[in-house]
């Protein structure tokens, strides 16, 4: 079985400027990972070449042994960074659109998922707050049955109490041999579920480990060893 993601030698310049450089990386199936870099160092450029949005300079993306296209689309569930859906219609509605347009949507786990989180399935999109709009997103990206999750900066909008509650919601019900990538600048309350961390500075990957292997080989948070890289 080919890994879920290759990126081979991935380059993207935007006029001239390489937003990422020489970007390589595997990664297998069965794990959460952070990516993780301060402001400007080329995580959305990475998730949206991955997407197939934007195309590289040079090097390539391989999902599942594939270049991004309309089969890739199909085992790869995008969480975009800003909201995509039509605020005017009701939650209900927007979980039957993408009943009808994903064959791997999972209709029952987004009522029950709804459900938990508090939120009515009656209400329309914009009479939400942004936190419950966000959750709402998540939801229905959770609830396809995907081989590769692409989380570009969730739960940022959601209230910190929330956040721990909400993400062991959307974690309980994935399949575990799928492989999560999510960016997040909200390393403290996210890093106890990550399985690996990729460091993303300047358009390079510097750090590429497990968890565990930052936690007792270094005796530190993820937290703390981001401060520790990246400090201004
Ligand atoms: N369309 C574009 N045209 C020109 N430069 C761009 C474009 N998109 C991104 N960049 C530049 O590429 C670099 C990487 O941007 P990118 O959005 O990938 O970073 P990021 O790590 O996702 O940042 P953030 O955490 O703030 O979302 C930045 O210097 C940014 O200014």
């Amino acid at each position: 079985m080919d890994p879920i993601l290759q990126c081979q030698s991935l380059t993207k310049e935007y006029n001239h400027f390489p937003a990422l450089s020489d970007f390589s990386l595997t990664l297998e199936r069965g794990q959460i990972v952070g990516l993780l870099g301060p402001s400007g160092s080329g995580k959305s450029t990475l998730i949206k070449l991955i997407n197939g949005l934007l195309t590289p300079t040079s090097g390539k993306v391989l999902i599942d042994g594939m270049a991004p296209c309309t089969r890739t689309k199909e085992i790869v569930s995008y969480l975009p960074e800003r909201t995509y859906l039509n605020d005017w219609m009701k939650v209900r509605e927007i979980i039957a659109y993408f009943d009808d347009f994903y064959a791997n949507f999972v209709k029952e786990r987004a009522l029950e998922m709804l459900e938990r989180l508090g939120i009515s399935p009656d209400a329309r999109l914009r009479t939400l707050s942004k936190g419950s709009r966000e959750k709402v997103q998540l939801i229905l990206v959770m609830s396809r049955d995907a081989d590769l999750y692409i989380l570009d900066e969730p739960i940022g909008g959601v209230d910190p109490a929330a956040r721990q509650y909400i993400l062991s919601t959307i974690l309980s019900n994935y399949n575990e041999n799928a492989t999560i990538l999510l960016s997040t600048h909200l390393i403290a309350e996210i890093e106890n579920i990550l399985d690996r961390v990729l460091f993303l500075q300047n358009g390079q990957l510097i750090l590429n480990h497990s968890v565990d292997e930052i936690r007792f080989q270094q005796k530190k948070s993820i937290d703390t060893l981001f401060r520790e890289v990246f400090q201004c």
